[in-house]
C-alpha cells in the first residue's frame, strides 16, 4: 500500500535520512520509530510530498508521490506537524472550511465522523476553547473525512493523557477492523506501539536499522534473565557454548539449547547460579537493545 525506497535527504549538507527503504502492506498498522532527530518526520514529510527528497522515491497505492503528488494522496489522510485550525472558528466551520480546499464539503460525511471521533457536543464550540486532546479529535475528523485509506500520523499521542492515548488505540484498531484501514505513524511511546502494531521500521541517525515485525525482532533466540558469579568466568563459559550477552544479567541462548543442561554444566564449573529464567522482551527493550547494537538488527 505505501512503500519508500532508497531515501536520501540532507539540510545544509547534513544528512537527515541516508537509503532508507521499508514497506506498509494493505491493512496494516505499521510504528516509525528512533531518537529525536532520526529522521522520522522527514520520512513522512516526504511521503506527504511536503518534504523533496533529495533521492528516491515514496509510492502511495502504486503511484509515486514525487511524479503525481495529488493522484498518489487522493488516497490518504494525514496529521502532520500540529495540526492548524482557525481558533475563532467552531469545530465544524473548521471542517466545512479546510474540506472545503480539498474538494466538496459533504454535511452527512462530517457529521458521520464528529459522531465518530467523539465530538459532537462540543463540534460547534470556538477551537480556541478545545483541550488538546479535542483539537487531536478534530484533526483525526478532518484527516478521516475524505474517507482515506491510508492515515499518516505524526505523534498522535503526543501530548495526550493515558485516557486519551487509551482512546486512540482502540479508535485506531477499531479503524482497521471495520474499514481495513492502513495506518503508518511515528511515536515515542513504545508499550503504545507495541499494542497496536503489525510490524515496526526503526530508524537510528538517519539510517534504517529494522523494518519488520516484532517477531522478527525479538529473533528465535530465547532470552534469559540471569544471575551468576563470579560473572566473568560465567560470561566466558556462556559464549564458549554459543550464548549471547545482551547486557550483564542478560542473555540469549543458541535456539537449541537446554536450558537446564547449561544450568547443570555452569554449577559444575562452580558457578553460583542464583537466577537463570526467561523473559519475553518487551518492544522498550528491544528498541533498546536494537539502537545500542544495529548490526545485531534483522532488517526485512
Ligand atoms: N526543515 C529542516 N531544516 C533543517 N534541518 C532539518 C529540517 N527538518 C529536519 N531537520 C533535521 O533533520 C534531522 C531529522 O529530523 P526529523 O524531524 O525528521 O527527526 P524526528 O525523528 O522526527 O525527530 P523527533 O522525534 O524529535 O520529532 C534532524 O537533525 C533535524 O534537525
Amino acid at each position: 500500500m505505501l512503500r519508500v525506497n532508497g531515501l536520501f535527504k540532507s539540510f545544509g549538507g547534513k544528512p537527515a535520512l541516508h537509503d532508507v527503504s521499508f514497506e506498509v502492506k494493505r491493512g496494516e498498522i505499521h510504528g516509525l520509530l528512533g531518537h529525536n532527530g532520526a529522521g522520522k518526520s522527514t520520512t513522512l514529510g516526504i511521503i506527504l510530498g511536503m518534504v523533496e527528497p533529495d533521492r528516491g522515491r515514496a509510492h502511495i497505492g502504486g503511484v509515486c508521490v514525487q511524479e503525481d503528488h495529488a493522484g498518489a494522496l487522493r488516497q490518504v489522510g494525514a496529521i502532520f506537524e500540529s495540526p492548524a485550525f482557525y481558533d475563532y472558528l467552531s469545530g465544524w466551520e473548521n471542517l466545512r472550511i479546510l474540506a472545503g480546499f480539498s474538494g466538496r464539503f459533504d454535511e452527512k460525511a462530517a457529521r458521520d465522523v464528529v459522531e465518530r471521533v467523539g465530538l459532537t457536543k462540543r463540534i460547534r464550540s470556538k477551537v480556541g476553547s478545545y483541550s488538546h486532546g479535542m483539537r487531536q479529535r478534530l484533526a483525526l475528523a478532518q484527516a478521516l473525512l475524505p474517507e482515506p485509506q491510508v492515515l499518516l500520523l505524526d505523534e498522535p499521542t503526543d501530548g495526550l493523557d493515558p485516557e486519551g492515548i487509551k482512546w486512540f488505540r482502540d479508535f485506531i484498531l477499531g479503524l482497521r477492523r471495520e474499514r481495513g484501514m492502513t495506518v503508518l505513524f511515528n511515536s515515542h511511546l513504545l508499550a503504545e506501539v507495541e499494542q497496536m502494531c503489525d510490524r515496526v521500521t526503526i530508524l537510528k541517525e538517519g539510517r534504517l536499522i529494522h523494518a519488520g515485525s516484532l517477531e522478527d525482532l525479538r529473533g528465535e533466540a530465547p532470552v534469559y534473565e540471569v544471575s551468576l558469579e563470579p560473572w566473568h568466568e560465567a560470561r566466558t563459559f556462556l559464549e564458549l557454548n554459543g550464548a549471547q550477552v545482551i547486557s550483564p544479567g542478560r542473555i540469549a541462548l543458541p535456539p537449541d539449547a537446554d536450558p537446564a543442561v547449561i544450568v547443570a554444566a555452569l554449577v559444575g564449573c562452580g558457578i553460583r547460579v542464583s537466577a537463570f529464567s526467561p523473559v519475553r522482551r518487551s518492544l522498550e527493550d528491544l528498541y533498546l537493545e536494537i539502537s545500542a547494537n544495529p548490526t545485531a538488527a534483522a532488517t526485512a
